[in-house]
């Protein structure tokens, strides 16, 4: 039965590269990437960004999770996750640890990989503005109580994935 571990992190932060990169070097697990940006291209194509599309969001990326648990060793929930209700919701339902992403949002923008940043701080007027961008002007709840918190601000991408490396063999011992 797989170990099912949320990410929770701003757009950019690095939740999918470190994902990808822990798949690859880790030939002697079965893991499942669960991304949020994919998945809201099918499983959760009909929902939004209000609050309660993001609750349904990580509620539905849960279930999925808890569905293929048997195939795999380890699943990861790559999503922002942005309310500690659903990070809550996923501990309690599937003991899913935490693993926060986190970066300075100075970086984030200048990273901006998808150019969401950009359009997020045009002036309010501008019609290609995007007024709900997680962690600019929409909420990003600080985690309570993250199992382990990755800073990507300054850090390489290796040894964030050394990091969670680490976790992943310690929760699975
Ligand atoms: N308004 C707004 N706020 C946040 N994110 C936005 C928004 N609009 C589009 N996107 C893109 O959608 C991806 C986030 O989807 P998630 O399913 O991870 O979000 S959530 O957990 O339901 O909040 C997120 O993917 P990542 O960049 O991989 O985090 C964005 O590319
Ligand atoms: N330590 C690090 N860990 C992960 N990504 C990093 C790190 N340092 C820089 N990056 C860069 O930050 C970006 C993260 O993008 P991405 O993984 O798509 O973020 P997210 O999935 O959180 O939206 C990539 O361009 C990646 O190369």
């Amino acid at each position: 039965m797989a170990k099912i571990i949320q990410f929770t992190g701003l757009s950019g932060a690095g939740k999918s590269t470190i994902a990808q990169e822990f798949e690859r070097l880790s030939k002697d697990l079965r893991v499942k990437i669960i991304d949020g940006d994919v998945y809201r291209q099918s499983l959760c194509k009909d929902l939004g960004f209000s609050k309660a599309d993001r609750i349904e969001n990580i509620k539905r990326l849960g279930q999925y999770a808890k569905s293929i648990e048997n195939d795999f060793d380890v699943i990861i929930i790559a999503a922002i996750n942005p309310f500690n209700e659903s990070r809550d919701y996923l501990k309690a339902s599937y003991h899913a640890a935490l693993i926060y992403i986190t970066c300075q949002i100075n970086v984030l923008v200048l990273r901006d990989t998808k150019g969401l940043y950009k359009r997020a701080l045009l002036p309010d007027e501008d019609p290609d503005k995007l007024h709900n961008l997680t962690g600019v002007n929409d909420i990003f709840e600080e985690p309570e109580s993250a199992d382990l918190i990755i800073n990507t601000t300054a850090q390489s991408l290796s040894n964030s994935v050394k990091q969670l490396t680490h976790f992943v063999y310690s929760v699975l011992e």
